[in-house]
């Protein structure tokens, strides 16, 4: 199966409360584990990269592993340019074989923030790619970039609502209180922005920062209409851990392949337990 785009199964979706995972690759292990546990769960899903992940990677190794997964597994998968800062990386991303892109225009005006995502759209309706839109800053770290509390405000329903019918993106994130990275206590996720703007507007709500967020608030955020979780942060860390586990044991490890594989094993673990949390089993 060829890579789709979101618009294949984010209105289901949608319209049978349940939410897909934008699972972010950062290497070649990370795509691996996530594919594998969406085999076993029978799962569409979405692979995000970050700008910093595809220079990390390189956008032609990216699209190959992302078709790849696509062709082994025969799952609708999506790949998705995470926050994408201007319409040339978007571009420069749908010409390499993305099927969906994320223009993060939170930074500017609202106004503006419009504009430019209507641009995005325009171009990449007409070539099949699906699009997410941003409104609001989320806390925390973004691919290195710190926004701290303070700074990180929230998305006003009424604003979210013009942005969707102006732009008509085909999911929107807001500012509801996530942050990415890890808590360092609970979220104060507000429920009623999300049920505010979801019965509003056809497309789900996007929540960025899901690494950490209890499983309970999981549940109520995807009852409230949130359709796209994006997880990164969890993965990383039970790589590591994994990766660390295996080296302080013994020192002389030297084959990558002796400490990659736990950690494969580990984001499978999490990946697996977020897709039956998400509710996306058996949805492919
Ligand atoms: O950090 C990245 O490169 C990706 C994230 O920004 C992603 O969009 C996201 O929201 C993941 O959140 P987290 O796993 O809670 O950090
Ligand atoms: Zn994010």
């Amino acid at each position: 199966m060829a890579l789709v785009s979101m618009n294949e199964f984010l209105p289901k979706a949608k319209a049978n409360k349940f939410a897909v995972g934008q699972f972010n690759m950062n290497n070649l292990e990370f795509a691996q584990a996530i594919v594998d546990a969406a085999i076993e769960l029978k799962s569409p899903f979405i692979y995000g990269v970050s700008e910093g992940a595809l220079k990390y990677m390189g956008i032609e190794f990216t699209v190959a592993i992302a078709e790849a997964a696509a062709k082994k597994s025969g799952l609708p998968i999506a790949l998705h340019l995470d926050h994408g800062s201007s319409f040339e990386v978007a571009m420069k991303c749908i010409r390499a074989g993305f099927s969906s892109v994320m223009f993060d225009g939170s930074h500017y005006s609202f106004e503006e923030n419009i504009r430019l995502t209507k641009e995005v759209v325009k171009a990449a309706r007409a070539m099949g790619v699906s699009v997410e839109g941003e409104l609001g800053t989320i806390g925390g770290v973004e691919d290195d970039i710190s926004v701290d509390e303070e700074h990180a405000n929230l998305a006003k329903p009424e604003e979210a609502i013009r942005f969707y019918e102006e732009t008509g993106v085909d999911c929107l994130a807001i500012a509801v209180g996530t942050a990415h990275g890890m808590y360092a206590g609970e979220p104060n996720i507000h429920f009623d922005i999300i049920e505010a703007v979801s019965k509003a507007i056809p497309v789900p709500v996007v929540l960025h920062g899901g690494s950490g967020v209890p499983d309970e608030m999981i549940r109520k955020s995807i009852a409230a209409g949130v359709g796209k979780i994006n997880v990164n942060t969890e993965n990383q860390v039970a790589c590591t851990e994994a990766i660390r586990e295996v080296l302080n044991k013994d020192a002389k490890v030297y084959d990558p392949r002796k400490y990659l594989t736990p950690a494969r094993k580990a984001m499978v673990d999490v990946v697996k337990s977020k897709i039956q949390l998400f509710g996306s089993s058996n949805q492919a």
